[in-house]
């Protein structure tokens, strides 16, 4: 069988997937088979992507449940910590598993170890988590099951070779508050990020409608663009979705982070100020910050160093960064250099992360920089 012929076989079983993301109708295998050989990367990570999704709505599933009880339960109060850490687990744990189970080779960069739910002192959280993580699996896991599939997200990462890195629950904060919060898995291909799914359960799937549908998944393969689908919804639709077109950043909105001990909310009123911006800032906890930016509800991102020892981590912005790309904007760090995703767990080369659409990121790094002039 000749390449080409193979090539054409094998994006039999992806045409209709891919005719749906590419927003033409479905139609004939072979027109769809010679669109995607004469832009050959369409099909690239087909699988990956595919299982990435099927992760992350389980694991949101999960979430989504505990994060009902809190909000509704007169019980939990928000200052006990022990439902959002039995929902970290768990979701790492199901994620790691559904990543096991198609790609046994790859390692995994992940938040959590099982350190916690080890031995006696474990055995309360232990059991609720391997209750929950039973909920969202085909196959019953064992206790040992569910610490072994926490554990393969120690990896050191690097820049040879592929492996994914997640944040089964980004904006931990946010789940207590009862507001934002996101399941985040990217893969990292000899140290650049390929694909991003970010699960936002609690995000208006239309922020013109805030009290709308809520539940957005955000994916994005790179060369393919960024799309969006309503989380674990029976229809499997996506939507394309590109940042804003605003020209002028006194006319742009910014979002920030909701605390501010991860982000420094007076530098970023600071730049604000320069750049001639009179809306409120939008404060959010997560990478639902990179969506909202990626769908063009805000235009800009500012996380600035609140002080200069901490070290991002890989988990918290790999997802986000690859979707904002792909949907037409920029990521850099405070000094305009991409952010490293070469370095191990952390992004130990970078300072502080903006995003932004295209036309706006250079006079919004330069307000940066001229703000922070030597402080980091
Ligand atoms: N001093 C600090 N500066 C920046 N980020 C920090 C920080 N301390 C913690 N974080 C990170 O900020 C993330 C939340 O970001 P945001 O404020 O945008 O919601 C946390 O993720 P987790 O919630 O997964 O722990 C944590 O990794
Ligand atoms: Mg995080």
């Amino acid at each position: 069988m000749s390449g080409k012929l193979q090539i054409i076989k094998s994006l039999g079983v992806f045409s209709q997937a891919c005719a749906k993301r590419l927003e033409v109708p479905y139609c004939s295998r072979q027109l769809i088979a010679s669109r995607l050989l004469s832009t050959s990367h369409i099909v690239y990570l087909e699988k990956e992507r595919a299982v990435a999704i099927e992760a992350v709505e389980r694991a949101s599933r999960v979430c989504k449940a505990v994060f009902k009880q809190l909000v509704n339960e007169e019980t939990l109060t928000k200052k006990d910590k022990s439902p959002v850490t039995v929902a970290d687990f768990s979701a790492q744990a199901v994620v790691n598993s559904v990543l096991e189970k198609h790609f046994p080779n790859d390692p995994i960069v992940g938040e959590e170890d099982s350190k916690d739910l080890q031995g006696e002192d474990g055995r309360v959280l232990r059991e609720r988590v391997v209750e929950l993580v039973n909920t969202a699996v085909d196959k019953p896991m064992s206790a040992e099951d569910v610490l072994c599939a926490i554990d393969r997200g120690q990896y050191e990462g690097g820049s040879s070779g592929r492996h994914w890195t997640l944040d089964p629950i980004d904006g931990t904060k946010g789940f207590l508050r009862g507001e934002q919060f996101a399941v985040c898995l990217a893969l990292i291909v000899d140290g650049q990020v390929r694909l991003g799914v970010v699960g936002c359960p609690n995000l208006p799937f239309d922020m013109s409608k805030p009290e709308g549908d809520k539940g957005v998944l955000a994916v994005a393969v790179q060369g393919q663009g960024a799309f969006q689908r309503k989380l674990n919804a029976d229809s499997e639709l996506e939507q394309r979705i590109m940042v804003s077109n605003v020209e002028d950043a006194c006319n742009a909105s910014f979002c920030e982070s909701v605390e501010a001990g991860h982000s420094n909310h007076s530098d970023n009123a600071k730049i604000a100020e320069l750049l001639g911006i009179s809306k409120q800032s939008v404060r959010m906890d997560s990478q639902c910050k990179y969506i909202a930016v990626a769908r063009g509800d805000a235009d800009i991102y500012l996380r600035l160093p609140v002080d200069s020892k901490y070290v991002e981590k890989i988990w918290d912005h790999a997802a986000g960064n690859i979707i904002i790309h792909e949907a037409g904007g920029h990521v850099t760090d405070i000094n305009g250099e991409p952010l490293d995703f070469s370095k191990g767990r952390t992004l130990s080369a970078n300072k502080g992360v903006i995003a932004a659409n295209s036309n706006i990121f250079e006079t919004v790094l330069a307000a940066v920089q001229t703000t922070l002039a030597n402080k980091y």
